[in-house]
């Protein structure tokens, strides 16, 4: 059983402290259960992007392996490409040998000059890895590092601490009003069947049903461009999502039908507000699979839950928080 503590920055992203190589190399990594690679900056970057971020060395790892394979990835916000390598990873104080990771050589961009993290450590499955990479996840449950084959996600809310990944446990505190297990629709991302998103108890969305990906890497509620723009107009925002915060108190609860149980964010959730202005904490975009567009339960959702990530059985558990 092992916590990895996660800093709350800003209820935008949140990340914990990993290291890398012997003798330890530490970076930040956003725990991404969007994404299946693990990658941090390298000393064979020039991107600004890693001049101000801390950069793995493998020349001053005695336990480094490189391969001339390579790794690009694009991720909704930013993108990288570099080289693959081996190395000892501790993450949560488990020590995960031989795990493959991404030196990044380039991270075009200013997207990753601005961010508080050095890199990622990506949650999903190794069906979506580039370059096939071995998720460090599946490297803790083939070199049995864990408990149990499942790990659980508590985000804190108004930039408080107290966020963590639990790997191979689910901490009971958190579970007193029950578990909701859901099936996988896919083991991809983890990716769920929701029937449909209801607000004043009346369908507003995803009428006939839809998919869903549970997303630790998204800040907000990402909704397939269409709903988007029903729901700005039902909650009576702006297209971009601006809304006068007098109208945000009287909001109603945004309700995700998933697996026959009810799932509401209330406005506190989902309104967003700063100096004086507020804007509902969703965007609109499409993101197409063979199921169809996938709304992207992002940490305005997960912020409601405490939610386990079960690979044992391929199942998302949902608790409402005590
Ligand atoms: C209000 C704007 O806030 C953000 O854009 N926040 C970023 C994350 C923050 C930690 C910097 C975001 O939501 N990024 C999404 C944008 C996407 C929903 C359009 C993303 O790419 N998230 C990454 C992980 C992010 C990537 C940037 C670095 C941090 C992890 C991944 O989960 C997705 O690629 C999954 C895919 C199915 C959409």
């Amino acid at each position: 059983i092992a916590v990895e503590p996660l800093e709350n920055y800003m209820d935008d992203e949140y990340f914990g402290t990993i290291s890398i190589g012997t003798p330890a190399q530490e970076f930040t990594v956003v725990f991404d259960t969007g994404s299946s690679n693990l990658w941090v900056p390298s000393v064979f970057c020039s991107s600004p992007a890693c001049r101000n971020h801390n950069r793995f060395n493998p020349a001053e790892s005695s336990t480094f392996l490189s391969t001339n394979d390579t790794l690009f990835i694009a991720y909704g916000t930013g993108s990288m490409t570099g080289i693959l390598g081996y190395d000892t990873v501790n993450v949560a104080g488990i020590n995960v040998r031989n795990q493959i990771f991404g030196l990044a050589e380039t991270e075009p961009g200013d997207f990753f000059y601005y961010t508080p993290f050095d890199g990622i450590l990506g949650l999903a499955f190794p069906s979506i890895a580039s370059s096939g990479a071995t998720p460090v996840f599946d490297n803790m449950m083939m070199e049995n590092l864990v408990d149990r084959n499942l790990f659980s996600v508590y985000l804190s809310r108004d930039s408080q601490a107290g966020s963590f990944v639990l790997f191979g446990a689910i901490d009971p505190y958190y579970t007193t009003r029950g578990i909701s297990w859901i099936p996988l629709s896919a083991e991809t991302y983890w990716q769920i069947a929701m029937e449909s998103v209801s607000a004043n108890g009346a369908p507003v969305a995803c009428s006939s049903g839809c998919q869903a990906i549970v997303d630790t890497g998204t800040t907000l509620l990402a909704v397939p461009i269409r709903a988007y723009r029903t729901l700005m107009a039902l909650l009576g925002a702006s297209s971009s999502g601006e809304i006068s915060c007098e109208a945000a108190s009287n909001l109603p609860n945004l309700v995700f039908h998933i697996h026959g149980k009810e799932f509401p964010v209330p406005p506190r959730a989902y309104v967003l507000r700063s100096n004086g202005y507020c804007s509902l904490g969703l965007q609109g975009m499409d993101v197409p699979t063979e199921e169809g567009e996938l709304w992207i339960l992002g940490d305005v959702f997960i912020r409601e839950y405490y939610v386990i990530f079960d690979r044992a059985n391929n199942k998302v558990g949902l608790s409402q928080l005590p």
